[in-house]
């Protein structure tokens, strides 16, 4: 199954368009996308192999995610710890934490801690809107991915790659190759570069969207929220 890509210009793009002429809200496709993310970590990390799981989240709706997936995590069962150091000041985020907060899932500004009492890792610290070097306080953060031997699910893109270019050739990001990827709506052209397990999520494209960006929509089964397209997808 080789899915076409989306540039990080395209997926901007699309992004409005779901939230202007498809009448989406921000907020639902943040869930949607959110709940595909935790359905990839219980297919990655099954409960009885350890429950807790650390989030670590940026300041744009890539972070959303996350803490949206935070709460889904919770409710099946697992132990989330939330590392979240840029804290936006938008309603969106606040409501999102204080769901979190609500359910007791802490909050830690501790990352190098946390990340030794955790079974699993979700980087959502950047997705296609990422650019440039990695600024502070993040570069620690990402060296810190790159060396652990706890798997990390990365939301859309490995935090610090180049949505075209790939895997950065110097800075902290410099070898960071996480065990999975979810690609939201449609892979990033950097999936050629990328080596471990890749799903698709984000499962509200129609038909004439997915014509109109040249995309395809995934063959979802059944109630999934995802789809594992593995090595193949990454075949352009
Ligand atoms: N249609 C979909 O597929 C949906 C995807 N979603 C997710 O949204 C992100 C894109 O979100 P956006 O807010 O545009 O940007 P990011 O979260 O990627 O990052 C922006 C954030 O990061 C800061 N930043 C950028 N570069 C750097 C840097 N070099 N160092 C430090 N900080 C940086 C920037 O200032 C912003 O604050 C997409 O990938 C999906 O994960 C939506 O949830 C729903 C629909
Ligand atoms: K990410």
């Amino acid at each position: 199954m080789a899915l076409r890509t989306l540039n990080a210009k395209n997926a901007a793009a699309l992004d409005k368009e779901l939230m202007s002429d498809g009448a989406f809200s921000v907020d639902q496709l943040m869930e949607l996308a959110g709940l595909a993310v935790s359905q990839v970590v219980y297919q990655l990390q099954p409960l009885q192999k350890g429950r807790r799981v650390l989030v670590a989240c940026g300041p744009g709706n890539n972070g959303g995610d996350g803490l949206v997936a935070a709460r889904h995590l919770w409710h099946y069962g697992y132990q989330p710890t939330m590392y979240y150091p840029k804290q936006s000041k938008n309603e969106l985020y606040q409501r999102l934490s204080k769901q979190l907060k609500d359910l007791d899932i802490p909050f830690t500004e501790d990352f190098d801690a946390a990340l030794k009492q955790t079974d699993h890792v979700v980087d959502s610290i950047f997705g296609f809107s990422f650019s440039g070097e990695v600024r502070e306080p993040f570069p620690k953060v990402i060296e810190a991915l790159r060396d652990t031997k706890v798997p990390v699910l990365a939301v859309d893109a490995p935090s610090s790659w180049n949505i075209e270019d790939g895997p950065p050739d110097s800075g902290p990001g410099k070898g960071f190759m996480p065990e999975a990827l979810i690609s939201l709506t449609a892979p990033k052209p950097l999936v050629q570069w990328f080596k471990g397990r890749h799903f698709i999520g984000g499962r509200f494209l129609s038909k004439a969207v997915a014509e109109k960006y040249d995309l395809d929509v995934p063959p979802y089964q059944g109630i999934d929220q995802i789809v594992e397209v593995g090595t193949e997808g990454q075949r352009l």
